[in-house]
């Protein structure tokens, strides 16, 4: 089934109760830097950022980035895909959260902790609204805070 965030973001209360709960959990954690990946992370990330004093910043898909960038390359459902970092957009040590609207297998989620571990951020955590119940998530053990877990079939 596919889990659409559109329907959320138009109500005004919802929104804000989705953005309150992220940053009530993430604002006295020593976050500088959240890192929302494209394109729906980007939908949750910034107002995050600004509400706990951290900056935003942008993980891509491949080539939309001006800059420098390190890349990244992860499996989807079907072929692979890649997301890119621009260089110096944080330094060594820096304590980040990744955020995305969904998580499914996992494999997304990996490769943005990889490319901040590569510029030596420290992964706090990684957030999305919603899980998908899609079984083992390749997350390496970093922590996942997901908000709506749907259950997509009920047994009676
Ligand atoms: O946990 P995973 O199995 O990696 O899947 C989750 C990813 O899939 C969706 O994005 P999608 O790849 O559809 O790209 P889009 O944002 O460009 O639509 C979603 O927004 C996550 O980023
Ligand atoms: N079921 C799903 N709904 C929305 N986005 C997805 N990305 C991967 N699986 C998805």
């Amino acid at each position: 089934m596919f889990q659409d965030i559109t329907t959320l973001l138009l109500d005004h209360k919802a929104f804000k109760d989705t953005v309150d709960i992220f940053v009530d959990r993430y604002r006295d954690m020593g976050i500088s830097v959240v890192a929302g990946i494209e394109a729906r992370g980007f939908v949750f990330g910034p107002s995050i950022a600004l509400a706990i004093g951290a900056k935003f910043v942008p993980l891509r898909k491949p080539n939309k980035l001006p800059g420098e960038v390190i890349s990244e390359a992860y499996v989807l459902e079907y072929g692979t895909d890649r997301l890119e970092m621009h260089v110096g957009a944080i330094e060594p040590g820096e304590r980040a959260l990744v955020i995305d609207d969904l998580v499914a297998t996992g494999g997304t989620l990996s490769a943005a902790v990889r490319l901040l571990e590569r510029m030596g951020a420290e992964v706090v955590e990684c957030a999305c609204v919603v899980g998908l119940p899609e079984g083992q998530r390749r997350l390496d053990g970093k922590p996942l805070y997901i908000l709506v877990e749907p259950r997509l079939s009920v047994n009676y």
